[in-house]
């Protein structure tokens, strides 16, 4: 079901000085930021090639990081994302094998403009899991 890693995502204290770090002391490709007020978040994507990391930092009162960041001030690993091709019906099996799809359990549009569902970190020991959408690609 779960095919390549799409992204793995590191909540941080200051988007500006993590994007910088990324480019110029690890001399990565860091994209522009992103703002995502529906998802109460400001993103940046890190391309590495073969997957890609989302620095994140909170957007908004009400951002679903926020609480994370107060357990971690300095930051740290938020969720892995993988990549299905079909969101449906993986949510069908998930939800039948007793994952607790998170949100209302339908997609949201994530990101990438694709549809993504997150799964509760208590159901993947300890890791909060978003699964994105691919298709047929
Ligand atoms: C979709 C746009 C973009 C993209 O890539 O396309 C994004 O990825 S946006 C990412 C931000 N959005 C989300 O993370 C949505 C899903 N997340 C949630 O619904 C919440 O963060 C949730 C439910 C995972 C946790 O919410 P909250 O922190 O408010 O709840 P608790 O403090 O009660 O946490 C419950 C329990 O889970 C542990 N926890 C929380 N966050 C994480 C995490 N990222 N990884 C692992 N564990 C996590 C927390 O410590 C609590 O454990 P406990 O033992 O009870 O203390
Ligand atoms: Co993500």
């Amino acid at each position: 079901m779960i095919g390549r890693i799409n992204h793995i995502a590191i909540a941080v204290p200051d988007l500006a000085a993590a994007s910088t770090r990324y480019r110029d002391l690890l001399g990565a490709r860091v994209g522009e930021p992103q703002a995502l007020p529906e998802h109460g978040v400001i993103v940046v994507f890190v391309d590495t090639g073969n997957a890609k990391v989302e620095l994140m930092a909170p957007l908004g009162e009400d951002s679903p990081i926020a609480g994370f960041l107060e357990k971690n001030p300095a930051g740290g690993m938020h969720h892995m994302c993988f990549e299905v091709r079909d969101i449906a019906t993986a949510t069908q099996r998930l939800v039948a094998g007793g994952a607790r799809v998170l949100g209302d359990g339908r997609p949201r549009t994530g990101a990438h403009g694709l549809p993504v569902i997150f799964l509760h970190p208590k159901d993947f020991d300890g890791v909060l899991i978003e699964l994105e959408e691919i298709g047929e690609g």
